[in-house]
């Protein structure tokens, strides 16, 4: 796979260079390429923005400056990626969709966000996905692309040491996981439940089930649908 970031803080991405993510790249498994929007700016002050046509707070990513730097980076064949208070929800069935594709490029928008128009002009030759990684407003794109990117690439073959890992996700049963534990057995007096050490492999998955579950009506009603939510 392929990840294309344009972005005006391309040192917002240093972190995909660490960790799994990183050996990844280094591996060949994803090939990063990050771009300085400004690259494509035309004046002395290299500027990215203007004010809010019909008035409003902030300012606005230009059109002009979004649609040569899209040009240059995202092929016909891309899914572009555009972060926004305003889009669809990113889940981890959205992370599954795009760990199969085989190019991503990411928009990130700063100040109030970027013109309308370069999406709609660039859905005129590729696809293009307007996405939510939660209900709360940051201050630009990155943060998002980096929470997305991690959640896709761990999900392609070989980045993970253990493959099992993903299966047992939190969502991908559609609730959410299991406490988990590790040495020592006992801690501040607080002791490890039984069941994880009794190597009775069908008690445990039907504990760490149920706790999934309560966890899950406790937490997250909402991802149990209509009969749990009280709808
Ligand atoms: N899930 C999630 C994603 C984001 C996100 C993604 C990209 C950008 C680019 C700029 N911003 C800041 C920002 C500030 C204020 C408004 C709301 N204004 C109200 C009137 C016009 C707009 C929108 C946008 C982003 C935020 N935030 N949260």
């Amino acid at each position: 796979m392929r990840l294309d970031v344009v972005t005006i803080f391309p040192e917002c991405f240093s972190p995909l260079r660490e960790g799994l993510i990183g050996k990844a790249i280094d591996r060949g498994i994803v090939g990063l390429g990050l771009h300085d929007l400004r690259q494509w700016t035309t004046d002395n002050h290299r500027s990215v923005d203007d004010a809010p046509y019909g008035g409003g707070p902030g300012m606005v990513m230009r059109a002009d400056i979004w649609g040569p730097a899209l040009d240059a980076v995202c092929p016909d064949d891309a899914l572009l990626v555009v972060p926004t208070p305003a889009g669809r929800r990113f889940t981890q069935a959205t992370a599954e969709q795009w760990a199969q594709e085989r190019h991503l490029v990411f928009a990130c928008g700063r100040y109030e966000g970027i013109d309308q128009r370069v999406v709609e002009d660039a859905a005129r030759r590729c696809r293009v996905a307007e996405v939510s990684i939660g209900d709360y407003v940051l201050v630009g794109g990155e943060v998002a692309v980096l929470a997305m990117v991690e959640a896709v690439v761990r999900l392609m073959p070989g980045v993970l040491g253990n493959p099992q890992s993903h299966q047992e996700d939190s969502f991908s049963e559609g609730l959410l996981e299991a406490p988990c534990y590790t040495r020592p057995e006992s801690w501040r007096g607080l002791d490890v439940p039984k069941v994880l050490l009794s190597g009775d492999h069908a008690k445990v998955a039907a504990w760490r089930h149920e706790q999934a579950l309560s966890r899950t009506m406790e937490r997250r009603p909402d991802l149990l649908g209509d009969a749990r939510t009280g709808d």
